[in-house]
């Protein structure tokens, strides 16, 4: 996505169709949309009376092929997925984006060799800059059409990464409430979740400040 991209703007998107979307906690409503300048399909699962103008509970969620569906451990996604999705079943009323921006931008195969690095001794942001990247390279401009679509302006965000805030803000879309998202914290992921809140500024504690040890992944 280009920079104009955060600009808000239904001409960015196409609202395509919709499904029933049976899952172990509740009976969602799956939202197709195509993203016109690059054909990315980009997802909405929505559950309940969203419209009515109240602050609704919401995940934006970045694809992560390895933690969303392949159980990585390697990172929280997985867990952050499947604790928005019975969060907002348990509260009978929400909505979960599902953004095509996986590795936080660079693709799989790139977040693949991100994580080669990784265990030659580089962290999640080394790496990706060791690949000519920035830390994190997403954009949320689709989140401001995506929401339009369902009449949602105000939202009681499920996440850690105040730079998710903000782009929420910048976009016009209010962030009436932060709900932390910590799940799933591991032998695995624990140095990674230390460097995002260390170095990515996310809102969790950092626990242990020493890398994995060799031959842990
Ligand atoms: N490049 C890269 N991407 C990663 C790595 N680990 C996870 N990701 C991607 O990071 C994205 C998730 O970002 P996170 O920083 O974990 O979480 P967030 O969405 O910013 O913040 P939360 O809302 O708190 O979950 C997904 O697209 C993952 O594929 C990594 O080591 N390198
Ligand atoms: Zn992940």
């Amino acid at each position: 996505m280009s920079q104009s991209a955060e600009l808000p703007s239904q001409d960015e998107l196409n609202y395509v169709t919709s499904c029933a979307l049976p899952t172990p906690w509740a009976q969602f409503t799956l939202h197709a949309f195509v993203e016109k300048a690059t054909g990315k399909e980009h997802l909405a699962m929505v559950l309940g009376e969203i419209g009515d103008g109240a602050p609704v509970l919401a995940r934006v969620h970045s694809e992560c092929l390895t933690g969303d569906v392949l159980f990585s451990q390697r990172c929280d996604c997985g867990a952050q997925l499947e604790g928005a999705l019975k969060k907002i079943a348990e509260e009978g009323r929400g909505v979960l984006l599902y953004l095509r921006q996986e590795g936080r931008g660079i693709g799989l195969v790139n977040k693949i060799r991100a994580y080669r690095l990784q265990e030659a001794g580089a962290d999640t942001v080394q790496a990706n800059e060791q690949l000519g990247f920035k830390p994190d390279q997403r954009t949320y401009g689709l989140v401001k059409p995506m929401l339009e679509q369902f009449n949602v302006k105000s939202l009681r965000l499920m996440t850690n990464n105040p730079r998710k805030i903000n782009a929420m803000t910048n976009l016009g879309v209010e962030v009436a409430e932060r709900v932390p998202l910590l799940v799933n914290r591991n032998a695995f992921n624990q140095y990674y979740l230390d460097t995002k809140a260390a170095k990515l500024g996310h809102m969790m504690t950092p626990l242990m400040p020493a890398p994995v040890e060799d031959g842990a992944l």
